[in-house]
């Protein structure tokens, strides 16, 4: 085809296009999360050929890659390629307690889990040689499951506890014997609700059984900027806070819950306090925070 009749298709659609995105709320918000998700398989597809290349296939080291351009050991590519899409989406984190990532050997982190959004945010504050728990169907989302796979994300099948038990079991060997700390969203799945759900008890399980600490951390509520029941997808600010580790050592099978119940608490009432919303009573909505 000619240039000036590809013009004259393309710039009326173009047009169209922005029309149709500046009128329609639901298109815009749509056309957002579609470019979040093409964003992460291209990215995953141009990082997977330098993971296999430069440690010939699955590892935690893939996820602190030595970066092959500038040689610099603190590098890592696929943390500083999620890292940078927030500029694109006017995301900004203020975070807090870093500091308590210094443990010595491995731990289990446990935070909350809003929307797809929160890879950034994973990869926002990640720790060296730290791997996450994620549901198998993840494997199946193109190279972004190669990625995972890539980067050492350990796959559990939700619908089966006997084989999620299995996996975690194999998941605490593997803890110790590598030094590799965990990370896990106990709400077990995606939950953009303004709150927490209750927590799952594999996390906890996994520190006892490994006698490590947990790490709990908080980000505060998306709903102010990401809201798929309102269409809303804007920039935003996203607080994030890395509390103290919680230790483990001399507890047994019959604390979990205890331990469970006290994450849980913690977490939730960070949460509020960082979102700036107060504690939701009989499932109402929460209120602005004095
Ligand atoms: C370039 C761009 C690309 C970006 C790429 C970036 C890569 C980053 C990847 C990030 C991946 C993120 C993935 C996020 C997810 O997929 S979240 C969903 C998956 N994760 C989870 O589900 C973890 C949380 N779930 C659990 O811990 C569950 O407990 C589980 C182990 C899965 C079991 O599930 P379920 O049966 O539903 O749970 P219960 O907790 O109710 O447990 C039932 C009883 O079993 C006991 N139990 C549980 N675990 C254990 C265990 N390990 N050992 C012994 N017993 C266990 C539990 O206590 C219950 O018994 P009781 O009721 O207490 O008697
Ligand atoms: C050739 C196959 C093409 C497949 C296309 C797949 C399209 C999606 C691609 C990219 C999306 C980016 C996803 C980034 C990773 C998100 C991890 C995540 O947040 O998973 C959700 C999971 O924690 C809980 O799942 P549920 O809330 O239980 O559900």
């Amino acid at each position: 085809m000619e240039s000036g009749g590809l013009l004259l298709w393309a710039l009326p659609s173009a047009l169209l296009l922005a029309l149709l995105l500046q009128l329609s709320p639901r298109l815009r918000f749509r056309a957002k999360v579609l470019s979040y998700c093409a964003l992460c398989l291209m990215a995953s597809a141009l990082t997977a050929p330098a993971c296999l290349l430069w440690n010939g296939g699955r590892t935690v080291e893939n996820m602190r890659l030595v970066c092959l351009i500038c040689l610099c050991p603190v590098h890592r590519i696929i943390k500083n390629v999620v890292r940078s899409f927030k500029y694109l989406y006017g995301l900004r984190f203020d975070v807090k307690g870093l500091e308590h990532f210094q443990v010595e050997g491995p731990c289990v982190i446990v935070s909350n889990h809003q929307s797809v959004l929160d890879m950034m945010g994973l990869m926002e504050i990640l720790p060296d040689r730290c791997v996450q728990i994620g549901k198998r169907e993840l494997l199946y989302f193109g190279s972004v499951g190669l990625i995972m796979y890539l980067g050492g994300v350990i796959f559990i099948n939700r619908k089966s506890t006997s084989n999620a038990k299995s996996v975690m079991s194999g998941v605490g060997q593997a803890m110790t014997t590598d030094n590799v700390k965990v990370w896990i969203y106990p709400e077990g799945t995606r939950n953009g609700n303004g709150d927490l759900l209750p927590f799952k008890k594999g996390a906890f399980h996994l520190a006892i059984q490994t006698q490590v600490p947990v790490i709990p951390v908080v980000y505060s509520s998306f709903t102010t900027f990401y809201n798929p029941e309102k269409n809303l997808f804007t920039s935003g600010r996203i607080r994030v806070e890395v509390l103290p580790p919680i230790h483990t050592s001399g507890m047994t099978a019959t604390d979990v819950t205890e331990l469970c119940d006290t994450c849980y608490t913690t977490m939730r009432e960070t949460f509020f306090r960082l979102s700036g919303t107060a504690r939701r009573v009989n499932g109402s909505t929460p209120h602005l925070a004095q």
